[in-house]
């Protein structure tokens, strides 16, 4: 299994120790700042095509809960904006804090929010394997979405009801038919910025797009992430799944654009 968690021993400030590049130079998550974002005339929208059938399974994979999608053709895409084809969505997962904590991995203007959805794609075009992508410099696009906390959202509980199917790590179910365009907010201006999985192997292969507009979820509903468990039913040490997230990293030498 993994060697890597989110606690005082295995936790992010050692993750450099099996993963070097987790000092590189396009590092992720960043903390955004609004104001030095620079506006990019280039930059065009962003057209999510996201076909209902493409959804597969629910999963706990010890680090986060994953919603994985068929990616064998191009019928769920990311494209426009920084991208220059189409990008095709193989699952997303969340981020999240502790009760009443921020939980997000990006922050803006160095403050977080309740959770962050990532939505990950990858460039099947010029690469043939989800792993030859994963490892290159425009091989995936990430679709960050902030959660905010506060009145229930209406479509967040067909997932959160069946959160109690993977409590444990290694656990998985059937999750067909979801559309993911439920999730989004109703305005996709964005940031973006070349930058890296959050998460070990921490690849620098990351196009990021980050949502300006939060979501809204419930307290309620962030709490249903809290049944998971980072560890498996078999070990003794029950490990509440909670606080997953990776601090900003340092920005370097990027620069951060914007499509307003
Ligand atoms: C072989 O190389 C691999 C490349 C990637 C992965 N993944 C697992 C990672 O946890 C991870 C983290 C992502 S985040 N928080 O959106 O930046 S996306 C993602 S993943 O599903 O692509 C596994 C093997
Ligand atoms: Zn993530």
């Amino acid at each position: 299994g993994d060697h890597w968690g989110y606690g005082k021993e295995d936790g992010p400030s050692a993750w450099h120790r099996h993963y070097p590049v987790a000092k590189g130079s396009r590092q992720s998550p960043i903390d955004i700042i609004p104001d030095e974002a620079r506006r990019d005339s280039s930059l065009g929208p962003i057209f999510l095509k996201y076909d209902r059938c493409t959804s597969l399974s629910i999963a706990n994979n010890g680090h986060s809960v994953v919603v994985e999608f068929d990616d064998s053709d191009d019928r769920s895409v990311i494209q426009g904006g920084p991208l220059d084809n189409p990008y095709r969505l193989k699952q997303f997962h969340f981020h999240w804090g502790g009760k009443g904590c921020e939980g997000s991995e990006h922050t803006v203007a160095g403050v977080g929010y309740a959770s962050e959805l990532h939505l990950v794609h990858w460039n099947a075009v010029k690469y043939t394997t989800y792993e030859d992508a994963a490892t290159a410099p425009d091989g995936l696009a990430v679709l960050g979405i902030f959660l905010e906390q506060g009145d229930d959202h209406r479509w967040l509980h067909t997932i959160t009801d069946v959160l109690y199917m993977v409590k444990f790590k290694g656990s998985a179910t059937n999750f067909k038919g979801f559309n993911p365009k439920c999730l989004l907010p109703s305005n996709l201006h964005y940031w973006t910025y070349l930058g890296s999985l959050t998460t070990p192997p921490l690849h620098e292969s990351v196009i990021w797009i980050v949502l300006k507009e939060p979501i809204v979820v419930s307290e309620k509903q962030l709490g249903m992430f809290r049944i998971l468990q980072f560890s498996g039913e078999e070990e003794d040490q029950r490990m509440r799944m909670e606080n997953n997230f990776r601090p900003p990293q340092p920005l370097k030498e990027r620069i951060l654009k914007k499509r307003c």
